[in-house]
């Protein structure tokens, strides 16, 4: 598991709507479109894996698509040949370019201009087009075709400010050192998991892991190999465990997972699996030999988070204990 996807943008922002864009102002902005281009539909579309869907669509009897209607990705349609080139496409008259005789705006609604621009998100995929379409043939001036790429950066700009948002948020959830889950990421996800495990009737583990004689290696080989090793600790975590499993750092030496398991032996295979992954990591980098002691909890329908915390943390130090004294 790694902290750096910070945005959902393959999910329609319809589906997942964010108190930091005002979908009024870009009904705003795209009737305006409509409008100045004396067109009879204007539109914002974004594009997902799922297909087109109209985010906002301008407000006229003529525009035969509303808001939230979604087509197929593979439908031939303009904004397809925008995302698909992330270019801005101009088509005067549809109907003498054989290109577009299976677009079905074409060819079912009747519509013969269309001009359109590639929107983005603030990390350069794309969002989908912002466009207008004409059942006439038109001519547009190039001041026109100017306005248009003017007008969609109202639109991202707005997309930044959820991405800024976005990045924010997930700094705040992570630990800048070890790049996994702080107390709080963790905490966040593992009630998450809980729920869902409780409620499918599916086996988690909690484990809790903690460098021995840290302190030790800070003292003898001073602060920045210290975290070389607390990196090094989470680096094991997040290659040995599954993506899907919950990793984070409490704090200090101490690290958490939240793990999905089938079984109690499947547990002492991955715990096991752990310990050979710290110790070949001990044999192959340049960083001072050190062990890790591994406690575990079982989640049960009772259990809240902080008591598996406990529980975990408890077990965890029986194993310390009987490491120093073996
Ligand atoms: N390098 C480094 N050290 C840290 C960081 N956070 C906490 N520490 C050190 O981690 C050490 C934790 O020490 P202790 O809690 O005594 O644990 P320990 O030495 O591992 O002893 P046992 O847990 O009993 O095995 C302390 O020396 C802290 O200063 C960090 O971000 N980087």
């Amino acid at each position: 598991m790694k902290n750096n996807a910070a945005i959902a943008t393959d999910v329609f922002l319809l589906d997942n709507p964010s108190d930091l864009i005002s979908i009024d102002k870009w009904q705003k902005t795209v009737n305006l479109l409509a409008e100045l281009f004396e067109a009879p539909a204007g539109f914002l579309v974004q594009f997902t894996d799922k297909g087109f869907q109209v985010t906002v669509s301008s407000e006229q009897e003529s525009n035969p698509y509303s808001a939230g209607v979604i087509i197929e990705p593979e439908v031939n349609l303009f904004c397809r040949k925008v995302v698909e080139t992330r270019q801005m496409l101009y088509v005067d008259n549809a109907a003498v370019d054989p290109r577009w005789d299976t677009n079905p705006e074409v060819r079912d609604d009747g519509f013969r201009s269309y001009l359109g621009v590639p929107v983005f998100w603030p990390c350069g995929t794309a969002f989908g087009t912002f466009c207008v379409m004409d059942y006439r043939e038109t001519a547009y001036k190039h001041t026109f075709i100017e306005l248009i790429a003017q007008l969609k950066e109202i639109l991202e700009s707005d997309l930044a400010l959820l991405g800024s948002y976005a990045q924010l948020q997930q700094l705040a959830i992570t630990d800048p050192l070890c790049d996994v889950n702080n107390r709080r990421g963790f905490d966040i996800l593992a009630e998450q998991r809980i729920k869902l495990a409780k409620r499918n009737n599916s086996l988690l583990c909690l484990l809790y892991l903690d460098i021995d004689q840290f302190k030790v290696v800070n003292d003898q080989y001073g602060h920045g190999i210290g975290d070389a090793v607390l990196k090094q600790v989470a680096q094991v975590l997040t290659e040995t465990l599954r993506e899907t499993d919950v990793v984070g750092r409490l704090g200090g030496d101490e690290f958490v997972a939240l793990i999905a398991v089938e079984d109690v032996s499947e547990l002492l295979t991955v715990k096991h699996r752990l310990a050979t992954a710290f110790e070949s990591h001990n044999g192959a980098r340049e960083l001072p030999q050190f062990s890790v002691s591994i406690g575990s909890a079982l989640v049960n329908d009772s259990v809240t988070l902080s008591e598996l915390l406990d529980i975990a943390d408890q077990d965890m130090l029986q194993q310390k204990q009987a490491t120093a004294a073996s």
